[in-house]
């Protein structure tokens, strides 16, 4: 049999994958953004095509605290809840380079802000309020949203946080889309930063 001779014009061009990692340079990437944004899937999505170890910090919460988000609320209140956020977010950022998608309150803490800015690429989805509301409305996860009116709990969070999100590195906005669309133009934006050289 004669032996395969590839030419040498037929070198693979990078994957979308490999220029957002080539962009990261071995930063972490974190998700931001509001309840229902779809953090936690598309983060998960993202770390799986960028072939990185993914990190929810909510589930992380969970595993050390043995509760669910909503038992951590209604037993020790938010102030306790964010204590342990800001903890679990600064120890995953000293961690090896990994996809973590936070909570929505993560980003809004100041010093987690800073840690965010130092060492990683944070990466904003922005959504308008009817599809938040969409998707969230169907769990009753959320204990900020257990309020008399929901829907204008999460307005109110909008117009308090948006102008905060909007300090990340990165937006993309988050449409009703498939999962994978979303992951493809998340990992486009990525590859784009070095596009622009940085
Ligand atoms: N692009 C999308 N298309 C359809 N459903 C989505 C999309 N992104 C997220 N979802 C769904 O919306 C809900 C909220 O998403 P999630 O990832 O939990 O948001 P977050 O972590 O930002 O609160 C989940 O049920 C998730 O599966
Ligand atoms: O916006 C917030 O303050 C919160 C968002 C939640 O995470 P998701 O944004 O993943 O829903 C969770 O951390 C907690 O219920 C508080
Ligand atoms: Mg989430």
């Amino acid at each position: 049999m004669t032996d395969l001779v590839m030419p040498e014009a037929l070198t693979v061009a990078p994957s979308l994958s490999d220029r957002a990692r080539e962009a990261l340079g071995g930063r972490s990437l974190i998700f931001v953004g509001l309840m229902g944004a779809g953090k936690s899937a598309i983060g998960r999505l993202v770390a799986q095509q960028l072939a990185l170890p993914f990190v929810d910090t909510d589930a992380e919460i969970e595993r050390v605290s043995r509760m669910t988000i909503s038992e951590l609320f209604a037993t020790y209140g938010e102030t306790e809840f964010r204590a342990l956020e800001a903890r679990v977010m600064e120890r995953l950022l000293h961690q090896s380079q990994r996809v973590i998608s936070t909570g929505g309150g993560a980003f809004i803490n100041e010093q987690t802000r800073g840690h965010i800015k130092a060492g990683g690429l944070s990466i904003w989805l922005r959504a308008d309020l009817d599809l938040l509301w969409d998707r969230v409305r169907k769990r009753d996860t959320r204990p900020l949203l257990k309020t008399e009116n929901p829907k204008q709990t999460l307005e109110n969070l909008m117009s308090q946080r948006y102008p905060i999100y909007e300090e990340a590195e990165l937006t993309v906005e988050s449409a009703d889309v498939r999962k994978e669309t979303m992951a493809h133009n998340v990992l486009a934006a990525i590859a784009g930063l070095s596009a622009r050289g940085r």
